[in-house]
């Protein structure tokens, strides 16, 4: 059973560049607990409506529609000005971007914890924890390094701790998961779907092109072509039923993938 008040609503969201529409009319509610998927191909504007419900839009982007987070009206807002209240964590592929280079993992992971009013010692104590529970072995000695000095996959989860320990309504994941080995796709899958869209963790926004991706992590989904959204419904019926030829095409391309490859054995292969 859903909340009757929704963590995001988008409504009419309509984007352009330089008088080019790109995103037409897209409206969408997401409630606390849900797991939801905006998927479509490449270009399809689903970075674009992520980044407008973030308030990240370039500055040569004209946005029209309402977007409240909370029941506040952010539309007009850029990340940066907006309440506390309201503010949305954010993981994106690029993780050599979303982590300051010049500052060590535990002085940029300790930093939100600060904020919600733990010492030092103690906001270092629970980064450390946060990596434990994010499956990341010697996080003490990870929370030394620089950005630098980590894998990819090392760096995607700390970008997830760092979205994890803000404490944010929702969070938006966008193709999170696209430049990682298929192990290491696998288990940040399974985290994502381990730590959002129950109470007292975030809602998920998760964007991707990839149907079995967001069949392991959503229950929900948002199909975008051309910048609308074409399809709309719960993930096991939109995979079962799909009626947008894109949909359809999505889900026959995703068949037939998973059954080019004995996917059962490579899955054992990954620990929980
Ligand atoms: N800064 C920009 N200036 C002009 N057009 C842009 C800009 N950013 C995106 N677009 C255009 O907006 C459309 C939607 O782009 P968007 O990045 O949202 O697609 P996407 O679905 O996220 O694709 P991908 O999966 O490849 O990231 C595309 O036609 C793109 O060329």
């Amino acid at each position: 059973m859903l909340s009757a008040s929704p963590v995001l609503s988008v409504r009419d969201l309509r984007l352009s560049f330089h008088q080019r529409p790109v995103v037409h009319n897209v409206t969408f509610d997401l409630y606390p607990g849900e797991r939801v998927c905006l998927l479509g191909p490449s270009g399809s504007g689903k970075s674009l409506t992520a980044r407008a419900v973030l308030g990240l839009l370039p500055a040569t982007a004209a946005a029209h529609g309402h977007i409240t987070v909370l029941n506040h009206d952010v539309s007009t807002i850029p990340a940066a000005r907006r309440a506390p209240a309201t503010r949305l964590s954010y993981v994106a592929q690029d993780t050599f971007t979303a982590l300051n280079p010049l500052v060590s993992i535990g002085a940029q992971l300790q930093r939100p914890f600060q904020q919600q009013g733990l010492s030092t010692r103690a906001a270092r104590q629970a980064a450390a924890e946060l990596l434990e529970r994010l499956h990341l072995p010697d996080p003490h000695s990870l929370l030394r390094r620089s950005p630098a000095e980590l894998s990819g996959g090392q760096r995607q989860r700390i970008c997830l701790a760092l979205a994890f320990a803000c404490r944010t309504p929702l969070l938006i994941a966008d193709e999170p998961t696209t430049a990682l080995d298929t192990i290491t796709q696998a288990r940040t899958l399974d985290l994502l779907r381990q730590h959002t869209g129950h109470p007292a963790a975030p809602a998920l926004l998760f964007i991707t092109h990839d149907l079995t991706a967001a069949a392991h992590v959503c229950t929900r989904a948002l199909v975008m072509d051309r910048g609308t959204i074409v399809e709309r419904g719960p993930l096991p019926d939109l995979l079962a039923t799909p009626q947008h030829p894109l949909t359809r095409e999505m889900v026959t391309l995703s068949v037939a993938a998973t059954r080019t490859l004995p996917v059962r054995s490579v899955q054992r292969a990954v620990p929980a």
